[in-house]
């Protein structure tokens, strides 16, 4: 199973908990317009460290990001494979694209 579906999984077993020390389901706790301040926050921290160039820091705050914007899903009944689907998706159309474009170029 990969890392974001663990987290997801884990984060979605504290939605229903009150684990002393859990960041998360402090978050839970405190509601959807902290999660989303959270969210904003964390985004705005990677544009920041993706402009000073720190490629560490970079990653730091994005897995920060990704972390924050899990507990938003999982709050919002947004099952990980509603993403997983919609990114297959797009992905397929920029395949069809690309096969189009290396058509036409060669024609
Ligand atoms: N990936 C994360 C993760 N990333 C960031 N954070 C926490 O997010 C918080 C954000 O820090 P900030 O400095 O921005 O915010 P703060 O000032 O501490 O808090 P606020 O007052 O702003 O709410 C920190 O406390 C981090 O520890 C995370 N907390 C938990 N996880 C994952 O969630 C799992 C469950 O964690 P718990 O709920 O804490 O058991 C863990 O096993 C991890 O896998």
């Amino acid at each position: 199973m990969d890392i974001l579906q663990q987290l997801y999984d884990t984060v979605l077993e504290r939605k229903d908990e009150k684990q002393e020390g859990s960041y998360t389901c402090y978050l839970f706790e405190q509601g959807l317009d902290k999660i989303l301040k959270k969210c904003g926050e964390e985004c705005s921290e990677v544009i920041i460290a993706a402009k000073n160039g720190k490629k560490e820091d970079t990653v730091g705050e994005i897995s920060d990001l990704l972390y924050h914007l899990t507990v938003m899903m999982v709050n919002e009944n947004i099952p990980l494979d509603d993403v997983r689907a919609e990114l297959n998706r797009r992905h397929g159309k920029t395949g069809n694209l690309k096969t189009f474009h290396k058509v036409d170029h060669n024609t």
